[in-house]
């Protein structure tokens, strides 16, 4: 048991707990430049994060009117190494994660990553930003072969966590889904890449900042 109303508390990667979209961009534009396409601003490849690299590249060929599954199938390779090599260049944690991280392990509840990124990335990107330390389990996109808004992911997650009342903190309808698929409530970052108004994605609560994150889970009356 925990002060708080859960024993583990589950984040989203991309839009929820870092910023990745300079990084991600690049990676995009890297891979179309090589076929001359032209680049695209980081607000329009926000709209496409979240669904993993694969859907993200596919978009964004599909908005350069490019739909061939041969040539999304030969770019992909190029934006994973080029985001390999530079996974962690701009991307940076939302403001007032660090502290409410430290403040939730401090009262014992264990914290989680379940993310559609494959492991490939996520794992040093987690590294690199110094935030591998706070987390018992980090399911990648690849780690169980299905993406969210399937459940077997999020289930995945709370099983390597060790089970217990858990909540989990997304940023879209992948992670809302995903977690009442499960039976578990959940909490939209308005601040993220939200596929639609944050308030109407699914989720138990929205908060704006991570500052009312601890607040909220310490006065949980959903
Ligand atoms: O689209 C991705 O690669 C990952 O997105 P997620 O961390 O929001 O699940
Ligand atoms: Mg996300």
């Amino acid at each position: 048991m925990t002060e708080f109303a859960f024993d583990l508390i589950g984040f989203d990667l991309d839009g929820t707990l870092l910023e990745t979209c300079g990084d991600l961009t690049a990676a995009v534009n890297h891979a179309i430049g090589t076929i001359g396409l032209a680049p695209f601003a980081e607000a329009e490849i926000r709209t496409y994060v979240g669904k993993g690299a694969r859907v993200m590249l596919r978009r964004a060929l599909a908005a350069s009117g490019q739909e061939d599954p041969a040539l999304l199938e030969r770019l992909l390779p190029l934006l994973f190494d080029h985001y390999e090599a530079h996974v962690a260049v701009h991307s940076h944690p939302y403001p007032g994660l660090i502290d409410a991280l430290e403040e939730l392990r401090g009262a014992g509840v264990r914290l989680a990553v379940c993310t559609n990124k494959i492991e490939r990335f996520t794992l040093p990107l987690i590294e690199k930003l110094n935030l591998a330390e706070y987390f018992c389990a980090v399911i990648g996109g690849d780690t169980t072969g299905l993406l969210k808004p399937d459940p077997a992911p999020l289930r995945a997650m709370v099983e390597k966590a060790g089970g217990g009342r858990c909540l989990f903190v997304g940023d879209s309808s992948n992670d809302t889904l995903a977690a009442a698929a499960l039976g578990v409530p959940s909490v939209v970052v308005s601040f993220g890449y939200c596929d639609g108004p944050p308030a109407e994605l699914g989720g138990t609560a929205v908060i704006d900042h991570f500052d009312e994150l601890v607040p909220l889970v310490r006065n949980w009356n959903h």
